[in-house]
């Protein structure tokens, strides 16, 4: 969606090494943005998104030995997007969308209730124009990669995705993302407290922790902590905020887990919203906006599964050697057959 940074750049860097051509979409898609979110607002800044771009190009060249490694720009306009409505946010909301249920009403869903079937139907008319054969998306978006990947295999696209890991600003690991442009010096030293929750909580997953109560608690309380110490600030000194969740899902169904399952492993993730400050000083550092607009920030962490332990390998070993996972792949290509045939 523009407003390029270095997180976008690790995208296009990771195509550029993957694949012999590579097309950067630019398109705010304005479907994804309830009618009281910051569409009009989103940050614009196309010449230097272009110069990043260029910039980008030449260090490429070092790196794989291809002259203009990145092919092209699409930048649509709403009505190449949206040729025949123009485009709807409202609920349930006019023309052709791509409804990705019950992930997308889970997490972001919950606060953003148009949203996902606005990243689906977008990215579902980029993947028609552009046919990839690989995509790429940012890890900072957790349940977005959950959301294209199962696009992707319930639509039988033709397409791979890829998930590249979350850029962070180097000091205090805060995610890159474009809205962070809106948080002044005050707001963004708070607004940490989020991925600290995380890497509490992650902190707990590794200490032998799997029970939700037990991993959760680590994070709410740091949080909780910070709530606080906000709060006991003048009106001039703190950075207010509210916590939207703390999850601990199913990386594949998003689904809250009761206790992680360490085969599966589990996405721990959060929203916070960063209120308006209440006074500013004379001389502080402000943001986009001068930090009167409250602001999401998201973020996680994968708590990877264990590798398979020595007792579960011996026993597909023994299965193996007993032909039944062979006969299982049988029984499954048989009946693919069928129906292939009876079609
Ligand atoms: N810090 C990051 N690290 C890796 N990928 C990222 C990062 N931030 C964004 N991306 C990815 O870049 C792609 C484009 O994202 P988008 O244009 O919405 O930027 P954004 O910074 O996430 O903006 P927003 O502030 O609206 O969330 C998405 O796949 C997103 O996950
Ligand atoms: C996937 C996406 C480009 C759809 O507009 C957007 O949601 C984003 O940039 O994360
Ligand atoms: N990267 C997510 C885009 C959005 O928040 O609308």
């Amino acid at each position: 969606m523009g407003a390029l940074h270095q997180g976008h750049l690790s995208l296009v860097r990771q195509a550029a090494a993957e694949n012999d051509k590579v097309f950067v979409s630019i398109y705010v898609n304005p479907t994804q943005f309830g009618v009281n979110e910051d569409l009009d607002s989103y940050p614009k800044t196309w010449d230097k998104d272009i110069e990043m771009l260029q910039q980008l190009n030449s260090d490429l060249k070092e790196t794989t030995g291809r002259e203009g490694a990145i092919d092209a720009i699409f930048a649509p306009t709403t009505k190449t997007m949206y040729p025949t409505l123009p485009p709807d946010s409202s609920l349930p909301g006019t023309g052709s969308f791509v409804n990705i249920t019950p992930l997308a009403n889970l997490l972001e869903g919950k606060s953003r209730p148009v949203f996902f079937r606005g990243v689906a139907t977008v990215c579902m008319k980029l993947f028609d124009i552009v046919q990839p054969t690989r995509v790429y998306f940012g890890q900072k978006d957790a349940q977005q990669t959950v959301i294209i990947k199962r696009m992707v295999q319930d639509f039988h696209l033709d397409t791979q995705v890829c998930i590249v890991p979350t850029e962070r600003e180097k000091d205090d690991g805060l995610a890159m993302s474009s809205r962070n442009v809106y948080l002044g010096e005050r707001r963004r030293r708070v607004g940490i407290v989020l991925y600290q929750a995380l890497q509490a909580a992650e902190a707990a997953y590794r200490m032998g922790m799997r029970k939700r109560e037990e991993v959760l608690a680590f994070a709410w309380e740091v949080a909780n902590r910070m709530s606080e110490a906000q709060d006991g600030l003048g009106a001039e000194e703190r950075a207010r905020f509210e916590v939207d969740y703390i999850s601990l899902a199913d990386p594949d169904t998003l689904e809250e887990v009761q206790s992680v399952d360490e085969a599966k492993g589990a996405v721990l993730s959060g929203a916070i919203k960063m209120l308006p400050l209440e006074s500013v000083c004379e001389g502080e550092r402000l943001g986009m906006g001068g930090d009167k607009v409250a602001v999401r920030l998201i973020d996680n962490i994968v708590l990877a599964p264990r590798p398979t332990t020595g007792m579960t390998l011996a026993m597909v070993l023994l299965r193996c050697t007993r032909g039944e996972l062979g006969k299982r792949d049988e029984r499954e290509n048989e009946q693919e057959h069928r129906y292939a045939t009876l079609t």
